[in-house]
């Protein structure tokens, strides 16, 4: 049954995106059917994978309000084993729509169990906020990925971020857990990304990733040619970056 990861932190810029759209395609490389789901309105998740949002008929949108059958919302992006489940700008005025359906919160989790069996990895990119569609995002997952960005205001929110995901575990999901934090832009030349790391390291007791996502220009150009990090540069330390975070992912945040 496949495993679902929700990748999560209200702060923007973070690197949610960015750790979506490449270990999803680094899981795919690696052989495993992975969907990805786009539940940021932004859409830069489902550009990123080379899939014109204006060509998709059926998005996570029409999935939630309009009805429609997962089946006929899933696109299949060009590389091999990846899947999407594309945003829709629609998404920014769901959540008002959200509220008038009957179990708001699990309308997403609903669609997803219909077709978790016919993944080995179910991503989803979630918004920069603790708004509805994230928490229908972290009702659906099996656990969240958090990444942090190497930057001196880190650890701001974090605490937010824990909070939510405990009263979704009490409320929502017992099952949920935290995958892990990663770090992400991290920069070899500065003092400061280290001093970072060591603080995160010191204050939190989730399991942190051995791989450490460098900032790597790379990676930043890789979503305007619709290309994940692996096609668009596949020897950049970006690219190698995220294999790391993969397989640490595939063996469940254990060292491989
Ligand atoms: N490791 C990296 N090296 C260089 N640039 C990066 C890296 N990770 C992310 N970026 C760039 O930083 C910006 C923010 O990254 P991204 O969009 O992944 O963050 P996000 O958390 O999804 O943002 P939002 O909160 O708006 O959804 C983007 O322009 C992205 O290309
Ligand atoms: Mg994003």
């Amino acid at each position: 049954m496949g495993r679902i990861i929700a990748i999560a932190n209200q702060k923007g810029g973070v690197g949610k995106t960015t750790t979506s759209i490449n270990l999803s395609a680094c899981l795919a490389e690696f052989g495993k059917k992975v969907l990805t789901i786009d539940v940021d309105p932004q859409g830069n998740t489902t550009s990123g994978l080379g899939v014109d949002k204006k060509s998709v008929e059926n998005t996570v949108y029409q999935l939630i309000i309009g009805n429609k059958n997962i089946d006929d919302c899933m696109t299949k992006t060009e590389y091999d084993n990846l899947f999407v489940l594309a945003s829709d700008e629609n998404l920014a005025g769901a959540e008002i729509e959200l509220l008038d359906i009957e179990k708001k919160e699990y309308v997403l989790k609903k669609e997803i169990d219909k077709v978790r069996e016919d993944f080995d990895y179910i991503i989803i990119d979630c918004p920069p906020s603790l708004n509805l569609l994230t928490i229908n995002a972290l009702t659906t997952a099996d656990t969240v990925l958090v990444p942090i960005q190497c930057e001196f205001y880190a650890l701001e929110g974090l605490a937010q971020l824990m909070h939510t995901i405990g009263l979704v575990k009490k409320r929502l999901n017992s099952k949920l857990e935290i995958e892990g934090v990663v770090f992400t832009m991290y920069d070899a030349r500065t003092n400061l990304s280290l001093q970072v790391v060591e603080d995160v390291k010191k204050n939190l007791k989730q399991n942190i990733y051995k791989t450490i996502i460098p900032r790597n220009v790379r990676l930043a150009e890789a979503p305007s040619h619709g290309m994940p990090i692996n096609i668009y540069d596949t020897k950049s330390t970006g690219a190698e970056s995220y294999r790391g975070l993969a397989r640490e992912v595939i063996n469940q945040g254990r060292e491989s």
